[in-house]
């Protein structure tokens, strides 16, 4: 359709082109023609003024004529009889104009105006069709909340699936961790409130998922909440949901928050140290009641959630500053773990190492080993970021080495570079206590028990470095 409505209906009929008598009676019959058309026509003038609505209009409507011939479509709009009206638009811009209308008993409309020009190209009318899309509108209000519950379901899968792909099991070969692993799985079978403490990248995460995976509560997903990044303004309505109305831009069915999804499971409040002082005051008066309410709620829900926390702060010196509440930290402090740092611990780093070398050149389709010599280096580096770095360094080994071993070279120089117990070793040599024969006895014999472990076999060793292969065995034992 072009923007001149009827009139652009070219040619327009040129009375020769109709059959005889057809023009007067169509004349005769044009409102009964208007009748029935299966869709609402509104008629007006161009001050606005109604002179015609067919009966699909009174249907839809349920507007009968008298209220509307004569009367300005303006005030009927203002009377609240519909809320928009195109009458006026159509006019000014001498086009056709689309636009719903929303009548007062609440059904939906769609209307299309179109000027009606005569012979001269002058407007004289402006013709209304209204088709009824309440229904549609209806299914489109439907499909806007089942596509909510999509996304929200969507949402909960992803979480799911990251949750569930994030499962590890801890990985350790130390005396100590070997004692933590066998009190959190005793912590694991009561419903303790559990604290989690030690340095960044100790492995908190993975010790919190083993406690929930190791509990009665395993067949559900452990909740985690971020303390430290929730913002502030909204940390309230996510730990503690709304109901609906609660506030300006509150979804109109209200919302759960992490203790009630956590329900039945474990919810882990990770960076707890970071949380909000007001939000710590909450917190505190759910662990003394075992119960929450919703922003604008009235009836408390029970909480049933295993609380596991977590902190790489020293929480006691952020008493001290004021900014940890002394009360809370009582409450958290009933069972608490600390995760020694990785250089407390280095029996683990080997295992470690070799664990993610494993999965990584799995995940890059590589075949690459370390060499002996660099675990050893791996495991006298001080790993600031703990187990965090280390994995980080072999992922990124893995991505970029070439070659099917990893030698110390290939290490950040300030992790090969640090390899300066070495020289610590020769102190002992130092205090001359030995004979020179001696001292290079021994290093000898270590220097041949690496290259064995590291080819493989004597008899590589025997061919790589010249040496017989009875020498290689005597030069071991004379150590
Ligand atoms: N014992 C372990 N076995 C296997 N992987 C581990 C172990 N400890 C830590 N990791 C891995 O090291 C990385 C860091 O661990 P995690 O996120 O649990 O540390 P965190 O102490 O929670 O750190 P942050 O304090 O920064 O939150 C993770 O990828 C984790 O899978």
């Amino acid at each position: 359709m072009t923007n001149h409505g009827f009139s652009a209906i070219n040619p327009p009929l040129q009375d020769r082109d109709m059959l005889p008598n057809a023009k007067d009676l169509l004349a005769r019959h044009s409102l009964d023609i208007l009748d029935a058309i299966p869709e609402g026509v509104f008629v007006t003038n161009l001050e606005g003024i109604t002179l015609y609505v067919n009966r699909m209009y009174e249907q839809l409507t349920g507007l009968s004529r008298h209220q509307v011939l004569g009367r300005q479509v303006r005030t009927l709009v203002e009377e609240g009889v519909f809320d928009v009206a195109l009458n006026p638009e159509v006019v000014r811009k001498s086009k056709t104009v689309t636009h719903t209308q929303r009548l007062r008993n609440g059904k939906m409309l769609v209307l299309t105006g179109t000027p009606v020009f005569d012979e001269s190209g002058a407007l004289r009318l402006v013709i209304t069709f209204a088709r009824d899309i309440t229904r549609i509108s209806q299914l489109n209000e439907q499909i806007s909340e089942q596509k909510q519950l999509i996304e929200q379901t969507n949402e909960q899968m992803a979480y799911m699936a990251r949750e569930q792909s994030l499962t590890t099991t801890p990985v350790f070969a130390s005396k100590v961790m070997r004692e933590t692993l066998s009190f959190l799985q005793t912590m694991a079978k009561t419903d303790a409130t559990l604290l989690i403490l030690g340095e960044t990248g100790v492995g908190k995460d993975v010790f919190a998922r083993y406690v929930h995976g190791q509990s009665q509560r395993c067949d559900k997903v452990m909740m985690k909440v971020d303390c430290g990044s929730i913002s502030e303004s909204l940390v309230e309505s996510e730990m503690f949901g709304y109901m609906a109305g609660a506030f300006t831009g509150a979804s109109s069915k209200g919302k759960a928050g992490y203790f009630e999804l956590a329900k039945g499971s474990t919810i882990f409040l990770d960076e707890i140290g970071e949380m909000p002082l007001t939000m710590q005051t909450r917190l505190l008066r759910v662990l003394q009641d075992g119960e929450i309410m919703r922003i604008g709620g009235n009836k408390p829900v029970k909480v049933d959630a295993r609380i596991i926390a977590a902190t790489n702060r020293d929480l006691v010196s952020s008493i001290e500053e004021g900014k940890f509440r002394q009360d809370l930290f009582y409450r958290l402090n009933v069972a608490t773990v600390k995760i020694p740092p990785l250089r407390e611990r280095r029996a683990d780093i080997p295992l470690l190492a070799e664990t993610f070398l494993r999965q990584y050149s799995l995940r890059y389709h590589k075949q690459i080993a370390f060499m002996d010599i660099t675990l050893e280096t791996l495991t006298h580096y001080h790993w600031p970021g703990n187990v965090r770095e280390l994995e980080n360094l072999v992922h990124s080994l893995v991505i970029t080495h070439e070659g099917p071993l990893i030698a110390p070279a290939d290490l950040p120089p300030s992790i090969h570079g640090k390899k300066t117990e070495t020289a610590e070793d020769y102190k002992e040599f130092l205090q001359g206590e030995r004979s020179l024969k001696e001292i290079m006895a021994e290093i000898e014999s270590d220097f041949l028990n690496r290259a064995i472990r590291h080819h493989g076999s004597v008899q590589q060793v025997a061919r790589i470095f010249k040496i017989n292969r009875s020498t290689i065995f005597r030069k071991i034992n004379k150590k």
